[in-house]
């Protein structure tokens, strides 16, 4: 009765019928293309050696933000500081997220996906800048060598 956050086994949100099943399948084809992918394909190719248990953390990722599941209790933020992306890399994750989102899921689900991963995205890339000792002024984008 206290806590309805935690039983969301297979439920959906009512207006955009997100569920884990139709968030599995967005994670894995996205990161399928992720893979093909010739800017940031590599970046992960570099890191992640077992797909698996990555995107079981991603799955449990977007249960935590879109169905407010609390599967997750990682910190993004921390494993992509040291990342050598800037924004034309978050150009391209976004895009490619939001086509794959924009072929599988209907338009409400795929607008709710894209939107939590534009302010995630945008968190990352100002994390990312800070880390690298350059303070962004409000709209402004991080570009690798480019000096302080
Ligand atoms: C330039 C774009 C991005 C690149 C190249 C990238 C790459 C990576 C890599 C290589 C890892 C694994 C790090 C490690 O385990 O050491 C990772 C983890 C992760 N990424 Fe990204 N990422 C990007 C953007 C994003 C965005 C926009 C989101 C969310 C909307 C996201 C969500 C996550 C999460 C949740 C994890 C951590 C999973 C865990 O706890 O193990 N990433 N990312």
């Amino acid at each position: 009765m206290t806590e309805p956050e935690q039983s969301t086994r297979g439920d959906s949100t009512g207006e955009t019928g997100i569920d884990e099943a139709m968030i599995e399948r967005l994670v894995r084809a996205f990161y399928a293309r992720v893979r093909n992918d010739d800017l940031i394909g590599p970046v992960f190719a570099a890191r992640i050696v077992d797909w698996e248990p990555h995107l079981t953390q991603i799955c449990a990722f977007w249960s935590s933000v879109v169905l407010k599941s609390g599967r997750y209790s990682g910190r993004p933020m921390a494993k992509h500081l040291p990342l050598p992306v800037d924004a034309r890399h978050f150009d391209r994750w976004l895009a490619l997220f939001e086509e794959t989102a924009r072929d599988l899921c209907p338009p409400a689900a795929a607008a709710r996906f894209t939107t939590h991963a534009k302010t995630i995205a945008e968190s990352l890339e100002l994390g990312i800048a800070t880390h690298n000792g350059r303070l962004l002024m409000r709209g402004e984008r991080y570009r690798m060598g480019t000096g302080g």
